[in-house]
């Protein structure tokens, strides 16, 4: 898209369904993001939703359409296998745990002359239930695994399956959000799509029933998700900063 058809599209207001930023004026703790995004509301689809997106190129709308639905199914039929591996009754994803609106993410990672002083993406866990990411082929995805960073290394054709920390909720811990964080490069752009099936922004979370015993007390307490989206926000995206506002301290 030429700059000038994006330029409408540049927000920093989270509530627009359809928006273009940028992270690289945002620094944390000396590390400087590296990265463009689009974000846009993707699922349900209706034509009023639709309606929001760039009608350029003309075959956008069908294709994001048809993506959405697509990978909206195989999310859902992931969820019914988890629930199923858990032992769970296998709707229990469904409905509200992941009936909220679908966010996708666009994250664009430009060449950087010098990868040691930026990173595309800080270290974070989701804040949803599930991420369906594909990382096309350039590689950068890392993920923390007992206390060391491994490359995700790029398979053709195949996405990336995260678990948010609402999933590492309700499941008591069993399914624990995976850390992660995004590499830049300096000699090739980066690019990676990632879905997020979300809850209800009022659905009442907490570990399920099912999950929690004697020998396995509740770990977290229950909440309702807009409230967690506000402590996300406030940790800065933070794993451990976040869960503490909502776990509960074992004796
Ligand atoms: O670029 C990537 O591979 C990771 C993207 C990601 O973690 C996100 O959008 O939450
Ligand atoms: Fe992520």
């Amino acid at each position: 898209m030429p700059a000038e058809e994006k330029l409408p599209y540049c927000s920093d207001d989270q509530s627009k369904p359809f928006r273009v930023a940028s992270s690289t004026s945002y620094d944390r703790n000396q590390t400087r993001y590296w990265r463009d995004y689009l974000k846009l509301r993707c699922h349900p689809v209706s034509d009023e939703l639709v309606g929001h997106w760039p009608a350029r190129p003309e075959s956008f709308r069908t294709s994001l359409a048809e993506f959405s639905e697509q990978v909206h199914e195989l999310a859902q039929t992931l969820l019914l296998l988890i629930a199923e591996g858990l032992g769970l009754d296998g709707g229990f994803f469904a409905g509200d745990l992941s009936g909220g609106d679908t966010q996708m993410n666009v994250n664009y990672y430009p060449p950087c002359p010098d990868p040691s002083v930026t990173l595309g993406l800080l270290p974070h866990c989701d804040r949803h239930l599930l991420t369906v990411l594909s990382q096309g082929d350039v590689a950068g995805l890392q993920a923390r695994y007992r206390g060391r960073w491994l490359l995700v290394r790029p398979v053709p054709g195949a996405f990336i399956i995260n678990f948010g920390h609402q999933m590492e909720i309700v499941t008591n811990g069993v399914l624990a959000s995976v850390e992660h964080r995004a590499l830049t490069n300096s000699a090739v752009a980066r690019m990676s799509v990632a879905t997020l099936i979300m809850p209800k922004m009022d659905c009442l979370i907490g570990p399920a029933p099912e999950m929690v015993s004697e020998a396995n007390p509740p770990k977290f307490r229950e909440f309702v998700f807009r409230e967690f989206m506000a402590a996300y926000d406030t940790a800065a995206a933070s794993r451990e900063d976040v869960l503490e506002y909502f776990r509960i301290q074992q004796h």
